[in-house]
């Protein structure tokens, strides 16, 4: 993306959001303004309302009419519930071409903008709970969905389950996609499955995953399933997206469980264990037992289910309940929620300053000798990265 252009997005992105909605004779400053103080209300209202109709006058041309009838028609299509609108919207934020990011900034801005306004009618409470579910290879994270989700869409929710695979960033391949998964679910209509994108960054893929979370939302989904395999940072990434995140760990010691990273136990809100019946019965007893222990201190729990036999379901979705709804009425799942925004923030600055970083012509020039010479170690990685970001600071 050249310079200029970087610095013009996130305008674009919201010049262009304000020419549609104002176009559709809406406007997001209403929305916003609500949540503004009192005193500070008015005045808010009238400059933002100015800062939009002057947007609006100066941009109306940036979206061409077919943008704007894309736009209106995934919208339209998204929030009445259609899934190929959905799915046609989460493959538009998946996109890399920087045009069709635009508009699907622009998108999720308005679906954002709905969401709000939808929460705000149900006594500023989320509509959806989110839930991250993470485990090691063969944990028994697919087999749960499978169940859970059957169980959930059978009693009237309606469910996505979207995933996070990091092994997608490095090989283009992927550790979750590449065998059915979940037959019965995706033939389910309550239900919505959609599989981690084969490309990009973990940070790309993340920042994906927070959007089609969004979309899902606006799409009337109530319950959102993020499902990553516990790998590299994926399920760190996916923690910060979710209401409560869920650990899913197989009845087996030794090696297995060393897969686990010592801070995800921290970071998860239940852990499950999976495959409680005949033979492994006994071993999930076991593990259950250590990890109720060792988890009395961080007062959490630790649960066995056997999604062969479905023991241990209902009683999880319960348990589940009982965090969102203890959450909710303590606020702290609002909280959660609003930090969480700060950190999908800040994940994106950091995608795109490292992009616009390198693809800077005079980095991109320094870069490929430089690096030569920090692996041939004649320079220091600490000299090589404060030259490469005087080059960068110099061209700017
Ligand atoms: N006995 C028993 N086996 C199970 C259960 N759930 C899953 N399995 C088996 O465990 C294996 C792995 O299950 P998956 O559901 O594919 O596990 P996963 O965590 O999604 O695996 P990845 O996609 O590799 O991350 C399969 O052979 C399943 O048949 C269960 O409740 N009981």
């Amino acid at each position: 993306m050249a310079s200029s252009s970087f610095l013009c997005v996130a305008h674009r992105v919201s010049m262009l959001s304000s020419a549609w909605t104002g176009r559709l004779g809406r406007s997001l400053s209403c929305t916003v303004a609500l949540d503004l103080g009192r005193s500070a209300l008015l005045a808010e209202q009238q400059r933002r309302r100015y800062c939009m109709d002057s947007a609006l006058n100066q941009h109306m041309g940036e979206l061409t009419d077919r943008e704007t009838r894309v736009l209106e028609r995934l919208y339209e299509g998204l929030v009445t519930g259609r899934r190929a609108c959905l799915a046609e919207s989460i493959t538009l934020v998946e996109t890399q071409h920087p045009r069709k990011k635009e508009l699907a900034q622009v998108l999720v801005q308005r679906v954002l903008a709905h969401r709000r306004q939808q929460e705000r009618l149900n006594g500023g409470k989320p509509l959806a709970f989110r839930i991250g579910l993470s485990g090691p290879p063969g944990a028994g994270k697919s087999s749960f969905i499978e169940v859970f989700g059957k169980m959930l869409t059978g009693s009237g929710h309606k469910v996505s389950v979207l995933a996070v695979d990091p092994s997608s960033c490095t090989t283009g391949g992927s550790l979750m996609g590449d065998k059915t998964r979940m037959t019965e679910l995706s033939r389910d209509m309550q239900a919505y499955i959609r599989p981690s994108p084969t490309s990009g960054t973990l940070g790309g893929v993340t920042r994906t995953t927070n959007e089609a979370i969004v979309l899902c939302e606006g799409a009337g989904y109530d319950i959102v399933l993020v499902e990553t395999v516990g790998v590299g940072q994926s399920e760190f990434a996916v923690a910060d997206m979710v209401d409560m995140f869920v650990l899913l760990i197989p009845p087996a010691g030794g090696d297995e469980l060393q897969g686990i990273k010592r801070g995800i136990i921290e970071m998860a809100d239940l852990v499950v264990v999976t495959k409680a019946d005949g033979d492994l019965l006994v071993p999930a007893r076991r593990i259950q037992a250590e990890y109720t222990s060792a988890l009395k201190l961080l007062r959490k729990k630790c649960q066995r289910v056997s999604s062969q036999t479905g023991e241990g379901v209902a009683e999880l979705w319960s348990r589940m309940q009982e965090f969102q709804e203890v959450g909710l009425r303590s606020g702290e799942l609002q909280s959660r929620r609003r930090s969480q925004q700060k950190v999908w923030m800040w994940s994106l600055i950091q995608e795109s300053v490292l992009q616009h970083f390198q693809e800077q012509p005079s980095v991109r020039d320094a870069l490929p000798a430089l690096e030569e010479r920090v692996t041939r170690g004649d320079l220091s990685p600490g000299l090589a990265a404060d030259l490469l970001l005087r080059a960068f600071s110099t061209a700017q």
